[in-house]
């Protein structure tokens, strides 16, 4: 029986290691950790509201500090222009660079595509999705408004190093299936709770080979089953993302798990004969092939949210909706995640086909998913590209949501019924 490497190390335990400074950390040990970037959304106020109470006037490093108004944006009440304002008055008088306002979209997005988010780096969020920024190679993970708060006064936070599962995801997806469906498929099989505070790392010939978009879907949504931080081992698709974004490839510091590293468990996806994939009301690992739902009738249809409002998002549904119209009586409701997504939507005529198709555009940021506008009426149904479909989420406690990849909420608002994509096709052929 051969022994496993103890020096091995998962991508968890490196991460750690190197924002703690501690070597040889195994997984359950508890250690102060420095991260480089501390996130929080257009809740800051309370950790502004605390720093007020506590007489606090100097932060630890002002420059690992980023706050995107996104969640609430633009205000659409006065208390949330208030919240707003108190957030905008302290970045101009602490000096906080990365501040971002209600235009610039969701913070997750808004992050990564502003170079702010760096391969090995260790980064807090004051949101649950934080997860994502590990398709850049980071450990990045949701706390609260209190732990920003310490981080923001001390630079440190504590950090229990997480057990690591490998996720292998191996064969070519059919057409009309993508990450999200993946990921929905993974989070029916593992259920809400399957990868609670783990270190999810994925892999295999599939995940290799995706974009940095699709990684981007795929570290979100491990959060839906409890992940501590998700993680796609940087590569050239990684750098070049990053080159994009100004960043000096000579500053970075990969860090990539050891080949006989140790892991809680190995979990495998063969994704050659997946259908897409709905999420029904009102948890998201209650999952079923598309199949099983075709026909419910909707009444709004919204693509939106951190997990699948990227520009190839947009351009997947555009792409179905080329020369369709949307349904009579169907709302399809479309919030690009952040202006410069916006921006290149627009200039590549993506926007266009989506208003011609009958889409309603918003500005950029979190919207109907944080029931920022978009709200249903009791008895109403949406189908949403987002990553929750709880309860009451976006409007009546008596409406119910579906979740979906972007194709799929395309294809079905035409139809006006949950409608399996592959039965739209574009002019253009069959789908991607
Ligand atoms: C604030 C809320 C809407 C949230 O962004 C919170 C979170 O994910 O931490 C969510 O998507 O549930
Ligand atoms: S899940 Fe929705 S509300 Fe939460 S951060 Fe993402 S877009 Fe915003």
């Amino acid at each position: 029986m051969s022994h496993p490497d103890e020096t091995a190390r998962t991508f968890a335990q490196k991460a750690i290691e190197r924002a703690s400074g501690e070597t040889g950390l195994r997984p359950g040990q508890i250690v102060d950790a420095y991260p480089d970037l501390y996130m929080s959304h257009t809740a800051s106020w309370r950790c502004i509201r605390t720093l007020e109470k506590m007489g606090v006037e100097t932060l630890y490093d002002v420059d690992r500090v980023a706050m995107v108004m996104d969640h609430l944006s633009p205000a659409m009440t006065a208390k949330t222009a208030a919240d707003h304002a108190l957030c905008r008055d302290f970045a101009r008088r602490m000096g906080v660079k990365h501040f971002f306002d209600v235009n610039a979209g969701i913070a997750h997005i808004v992050l990564m595509e502003n170079g702010l988010v760096r391969p090995g780096e260790f980064i807090i969020g004051t949101d649950s999705h934080s997860t994502i920024y590990g398709a850049l190679g980071a450990f990045g993970t949701g706390v609260g408004f209190s732990e920003i708060t310490a981080a923001w006064v001390t630079g440190r936070l504590w950090v229990k190093v997480p057990e690591s599962v490998r996720i292998e995801i191996d064969g070519e997806l059919p057409p009309g299936t993508y990450a999200k469906d993946v990921m929905l498929k993974l989070i029916g099989d593992l259920g809400a709770d399957g990868l609670t505070y783990c270190s999810a790392e994925f892999g295999g010939a599939y995940t290799e080979a995706l974009s940095v978009s699709e990684r981007m879907t795929f570290c979100n949504l491990a959060m839906e089953m409890g992940a501590k931080n998700a993680y796609v081992a940087p590569d050239e698709t990684t750098l070049r993302y990053l080159d994009d974004t100004g960043v000096d490839r000579g500053e970075l510091t990969v860090l990539l798990p050891d080949a006989g590293a140790v892991y809680q468990r190995t979990v495998r996806l063969d994704g050659s004969s997946l259908s897409p994939q709905i999420a029904v009301p009102h948890t998201v690992d209650n999952v079923v092939p598309v199949e099983e739902v075709a026909g419910t009738r909707l009444d709004q249809v919204f693509i939106g949210s951190c997990a699948n409002a990227k520009y190839d998002d947009l351009a997947i549904a555009a792409e179905v909706l080329a020369g369709n119209r949307v349904s009579d009586g169907v709302r399809l409701i479309v919030t690009p995640a952040s202006g410069k997504i916006m921006t290149r939507a627009s200039e590549t005529g993506v926007l266009a086909t989506l208003i011609n198709a009958g889409a309603m555009i918003t500005n950029p940021g979190c919207g109907a998913c944080a029931g920022n506008g978009g709200a249903m009426a009791d008895g109403e149904t949406t189908l949403s590209t987002a990553n929750r479909n709880f309860q009451g989420r976006m409007g009546s406690y008596e409406s119910r949501i579906y979740l979906s990849s972007p194709a799929t909420a395309a294809a079905s608002a035409i139809r006006g019924v949950i409608t399996d994509p592959r039965e739209v096709l574009t002019p253009a052929g069959a789908m991607r």
